[in-house]
């Protein structure tokens, strides 16, 4: 079923210091979003905001339809947020792809079946049985983009997911968000240059001056 955010009046402060402040903001599958600006401007503030995993100070995030929080505070169990220093849980790369899908209470042959397929996926095979944590930079991040895969992401928030890669690594990151996005999930992502992945966007949208301008067009897409 097909998801869709919608943000209201959002506004955003930390002390006396205003982040943003946003009217309106409404992300359905499908959308591929760049979401651009210079460094501390606030991408990553607004992307936990829309993902749930903070607070606005005023305003509103729902989602439609709407679904019970089933373990974590995120807004629903389809909207995922990917840190740019890839979150890994203790255990091996098969464990970690195993975490969310025991969670949601999938039966042991389900989630050795989906494990197995997103390993796959991701060409993570070879290092299934290998500690998560000893996995290099490009290889934790195709480990948190398989690790949301499995779980079948309506919305995917990807924050500087190419920070600190080599352009071998960025490549294939680029091609797993892409086969995500032919998917129909909906992808944002944050970076203030652009790169293969932001590459991939049909939309540009700029924070700037506590501001986010929308609807840019990318053009290069379209060329
Ligand atoms: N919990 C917090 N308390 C106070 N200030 C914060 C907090 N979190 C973030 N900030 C400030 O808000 C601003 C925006 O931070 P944020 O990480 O959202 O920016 P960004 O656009 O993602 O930056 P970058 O591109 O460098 O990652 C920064 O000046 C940061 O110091």
């Amino acid at each position: 079923m097909n998801l869709e955010l919608n943000a209201t009046n959002l506004i955003k402060r930390f002390g006396a210091r205003q982040l943003f402040s946003i009217d309106t903001l409404n992300l359905k599958e499908g959308d591929s979003i760049h979401l651009n600006g210079d460094n501390g401007v606030g991408k990553t503030t607004l992307m936990k905001v829309l993902a749930g995993l903070d607070k606005p100070c005023e305003g509103q995030v729902s989602v439609t339809p709407a679904k019970r929080k089933l373990w974590s505070s995120n807004l629903h169990p389809r909207v995922i947020y990917l840190h740019q220093s890839p979150y890994i849980f203790s255990g091996t790369v098969r464990e970690n792809l195993a975490y969310g899908l025991k969670l949601r209470g999938s039966s042991r042959q389900q989630t050795n079946d989906a494990v197995d397929k997103a390993l796959s996926w991701s060409r993570l095979e070879p290092l299934a049985h290998q500690q998560a944590y000893s996995l290099s930079g490009g290889e934790k991040q195709r480990l948190a983009l398989a690790r949301a895969w499995v779980l079948n992401p309506g919305l995917l928030f990807l924050d500087e997911p190419t920070a600190n890669l080599d352009k071998k690594s960025v490549q294939n990151v680029a091609e797993l968000v892409a086969d995500l996005q032919n998917c129909g999930t909906a992808i944002m992502v944050s970076s203030h240059q652009s790169n293969p992945v932001t590459e991939l966007c049909k939309q540009n949208m700029l924070l700037t001056g506590g501001q986010l301008k929308k609807n840019v067009v990318n053009e290069a897409l379209y060329a």
